[in-house]
C-alpha cells in the first residue's frame, strides 16, 4: 500500500507538468465513459419500444397506431453514442501517448541530473550494474505501463463510477444485487495482489543483481580469462539467473490467478443478477417489456461492472512491474545530494596553507577509519602519502574535495574550512589524477579539455606537451582528433595515464592529488609518467598517494599512515634517520628495485 502510494506520489510529480493534455483526456474519458455507460439504457429503451410496437401490431384494434419511429430513433442514439465513444477513446490515446513520452522523457533526463548531484557514497556502495538497471528495465517498465496501462486505468475509474450513477439512477435495489459480490472479489483481489506485488518486488531487485553481476564480470573479464574462472563465472549467473526465474515465475502466477478469478467472480455476478432480477420482475408491479428491459439492462451492467475491474486485473502485472519501477527509481530520487553550503565562500587561490586537523572519519557507522589525522602543508610544497594498503591513504584524498565530509576535525586552505567553500570552486580548484584514468567517448583533444570544454587547441597542445604525450598523440593518423571509443584506437593504462595528467594539468588546479598508478606499465612509459608528475607538481600544492618509494624521494613532506593513524612524519633523510616503519619499508623495496 505504501508502495502504491509513494508510487501515485512519483507518477504525479511528472504528469502535473503536463496537466493540461491529461485533463483534456481526462475530460474525453469521461465523455466516452458516459457513452459506454448510457448506452445499455438505449438499449432497454429499444425493447421497451419494440415490445410496444409488437403489442399493438398483434392487436387488431391498434394496428393502426403502431409506429416503428420511436424504436428507430432510440437505435440512432444506441449507434451514435458508440460512435462518439470510438472517437472520443481514439483522442484520449493519442493526447496520453504524448504525455507518457514526454513525461517519461523527462524522468530518464530527472534520474540522471539526480545521478550527478549525488554523494559518492551511493556509488561506492551500489554496484554499477544495479544503478544502470535503473535506467532500462525499471525505466522501460514505466513507460510501458503508462503507454498501454494509463488509457485502460483512467478509462476503469471512470467506468466504474459512471456505471455507479447510472445504476443507482434506473434502480436502486438491482444496483445494490449488482454490487452484492463486491466485498468478497475485493477481499480476494487484495489477497492476490499482495502475494503479487511481494514477488515482483522481489524480481526487480533480483534482476537489479543480476545485471550488477553482468557488469562485473565483463568489467573483470581479463581477471576471469587469466585465473580460468570462466565456468566459474557461468556458475555465478546461473545462480542469480535462477533467483530471477524463481521471482518472475512466482510473480506471474500470482498475477496470472487473479484475471481468471476476476473472471469467474463476473460471472458469479452475472448469475446473481439474472436470478434476482427474474425474481424482481416476475414479483413487480412492472409491465412485461419494462421487467424485461431492466432484466436485460442489468445484466449488462453486471458484466460493465466487472470490466474496470478485469481490465485492470489483466494489466495488474505490468501494473506491479510499473510501482516497482518507481519504487526503485523514486529511491534513486529521495537520495540525499552533495552538502553545498547556501552562501558557499569562493575560492581563488590557496595562498598560505592546507591544514588537516584532527580528522576522524568513518565510512560507516560506528567503523572509524581515519583516528585524527592532522597534516600541515605550505603552499607549493608536495606531500607524499604512505602506507600498507588499507591504512586510509585514498581515504584522505577522498576528504580533500568533499566525496565525503569529516566526521569531526576539520580541513581548512588558509584557515577557512572547505565545507564553507562553494563546492564546484573547491572542485575546480582540487585536481585529482586516479590510478585508473577514464576517458569518455569523444576526441583525444575533447578528453584533455573535459574540465574546461572552451580550453583553446593550443592550451590543449600545451598540456600534452607538458604531461609528455603529444609525441604521441601526434604520430596517430588523426592526431588530436583521433576518437577514443574507435574500436581502432586501444591506448595502454600508461598512455590514459598520461592523457589523464594532462586534463588535470589544463584545469591549472590549486590543489593536486595524484593516486599514483599501481598498474604495470613499461620502464619508459614509468619515466614518462613520472616526468609528467614532476610537470604537473611544479610549484604546485600536492598530494601524492605513492606506492613506489623512489618517486617520492624530493617530497617536503612524507606522511606514513598506518590503520588510520599517522605513525611518522617528515622528510626522507629524516624519517631514514628515525629509522622506523618507513626505513624499514624503504630498504625492503631498494632490495627488489
Ligand atoms: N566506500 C567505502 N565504504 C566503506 N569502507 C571503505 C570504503 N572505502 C574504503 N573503505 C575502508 O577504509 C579503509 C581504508 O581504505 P583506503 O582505500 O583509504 O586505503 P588505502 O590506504 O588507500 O589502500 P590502498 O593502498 O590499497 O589503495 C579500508 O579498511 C577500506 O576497507
Amino acid at each position: 500500500m505504501t508502495d502504491l502510494r509513494n508510487a501515485g506520489k512519483y507518477y504525479w510529480h511528472y504528469l502535473k507538468r503536463y496537466w493540461f493534455g491529461f485533463l483534456m483526456s481526462i475530460i474525453l474519458i469521461v465523455i466516452a465513459t458516459w457513452c459506454i455507460v448510457m448506452a445499455p439504457t438505449y438499449l432497454g429503451r429499444a425493447i421497451e419500444d419494440l415490445t410496444q410496437y409488437l403489442q399493438q401490431w398483434t392487436n387488431q384494434a391498434m394496428r393502426a397506431k403502431a409506429t416503428l419511429q420511436p424504436f428507430n430513433q432510440t437505435l440512432v442514439t444506441y449507434i451514435l453514442l458508440y460512435i462518439v465513444e470510438a472517437i472520443a477513446l481514439f483522442v484520449a490515446s493519442l493526447i496520453l501517448a504524448r504525455v507518457t513520452a514526454y513525461s517519461t522523457g523527462t524522468m530518464r533526463v530527472g534520474l540522471f541530473r539526480k545521478l550527478q548531484r549525488m554523494r559518492v557514497q551511493y556509488f561506492d556502495t551500489h554496484r554499477d550494474g544495479d544503478i544502470l538497471a535503473r535506467f532500462t528495465s525499471d525505466l522501460d517498465n514505466i513507460f510501458n505501463a503508462m503507454n498501454q496501462a494509463l488509457l485502460e486505468i483512467l478509462l476503469a475509474v471512470a467506468q466504474f463510477v459512471g456505471l455507479l450513477i447510472v445504476m443507482f439512477n434506473q434502480n436502486v435495489t438491482m444496483a445494490w444485487v449488482t454490487m452484492a459480490s463486491t466485498p468478497i472479489t475485493l477481499i480476494l483481489a487484495a489477497w492476490v495482489m499482495h502475494k503479487a506485488s511481494v514477488a515482483v518486488n522481489q524480481q526487480q531487485d533480483d534482476i537489479g543483481q543480476l545485471n550488477g553481476y553482468i557488469n562485473e564480470q565483463v568489467t573483470g573479464q581479463k581477471v576471469l580469462i587469466t585465473n580460468g574462472l570462466q565456468q566459474d563465472s557461468v556458475k555465478g549467473f546461473q545462480k542469480y539467473n535462477a533467483k530471477v526465474r524463481q521471482s518472475a515465475l512466482t510473480g506471474q502466477i500470482w498475477s496470472g490467478i487473479l484475471n481468471p478469478l476476476m473472471q469467474g467472480m463476473s460471472l458469479l455476478n452475472t448469475a446473481i443478477v439474472i436470478f434476482f432480477g427474474s425474481w424482481f420482475a416476475l414479483n413487480g408491479n412492472l409491465s412485461t417489456g419494462a421487467a424485461l428491459a431492466l432484466v436485460v439492462v442489468f445484466v449488462n451492467y453486471a458484466q460493465q461492472y466487472y470490466q474496470p475491474i478485469m481490465s485492470l486485473t489483466s494489466l495488474y502485472s505490468m501494473i506491479q512491474l510499473a510501482i516497482t519501477g518507481a519504487r526503485r527509481v523514486d529511491e534513486v530520487r529521495q537520495q540525499p545530494d552533495e552538502v553545498n553550503p547556501a552562501d558557499g565562500r569562493a575560492l581563488t587561490a590557496i595562498e598560505d596553507e592546507l591544514k588537516i586537523d584532527d580528522v576522524h572519519f568513518s565510512y560507516l557507522p560506528g567503523k572509524e577509519i581515519l583516528h585524527g589525522v592532522s597534516i600541515q602543508v605550505k603552499r607549493g610544497e608536495m606531500v607524499a602519502l604512505v602506507g600498507p594498503t588499507g591504512s586510509g591513504k585514498t581515504t584522505v584524498m577522498n576528504l580533500l574535495n568533499r566525496f565525503y565530509d569529516v566526521d569531526s576535525g576539520a580541513i581548512t586552505f588558509d584557515g577557512v574550512n572547505i565545507q564553507d567553500f562553494e563546492l564546484s570552486a573547491l572542485r575546480q580548484h582540487v585536481g585529482i589524477v586516479l590510478q585508473d584514468p577514464q576517458l569518455f567517448s569523444g576526441t583525444i583533444a575533447d578528453n584533455i579539455r573535459y574540465g574546461e570544454p572552451t580550453a583553446t587547441m593550443d592550451r590543449v597542445i600545451d598540456a600534452a606537451k607538458q604531461a609528455n604525450i603529444h609525441d604521441f598523440i601526434e604520430s596517430l593518423p588523426d592526431g588530436y582528433q583521433t576518437q577514443v571509443s574507435d574500436e581502432q584506437s586501444v591506448f595502454s593504462a600508461g598512455q590514459k595515464q598520461l592523457m589523464s595528467i594532462a586534463r588535470t594539468i589544463l584545469t591549472n588546479p590549486q590543489l593536486l592529488i595524484l593516486d599514483e598508478a599501481t598498474s604495470n606499465v613499461d620502464t619508459v612509459t614509468e619515466a614518462k609518467i613520472q616526468a609528467a608528475m614532476d610537470n604537473v607538481i611544479q610549484g604546485r600544492t600536492s598530494f601524492v598517494i605513492a606506492h613506489r618509494l623512489k618517486t617520492i624521494l624530493n617530497a617536503d613532506k612524507i606522511v606514513v599512515l598506518k590503520e588510520g593513524r599517522i605513525i611518522e612524519q617528515g622528510s626522507h633523510p629524516e624519517l631514514l634517520a628515525e629509522d622506523g616503519f618507513y626505513a624499514e619499508l624503504y630498504h625492503n623495496q631498494m632490495v627488489f628495485d
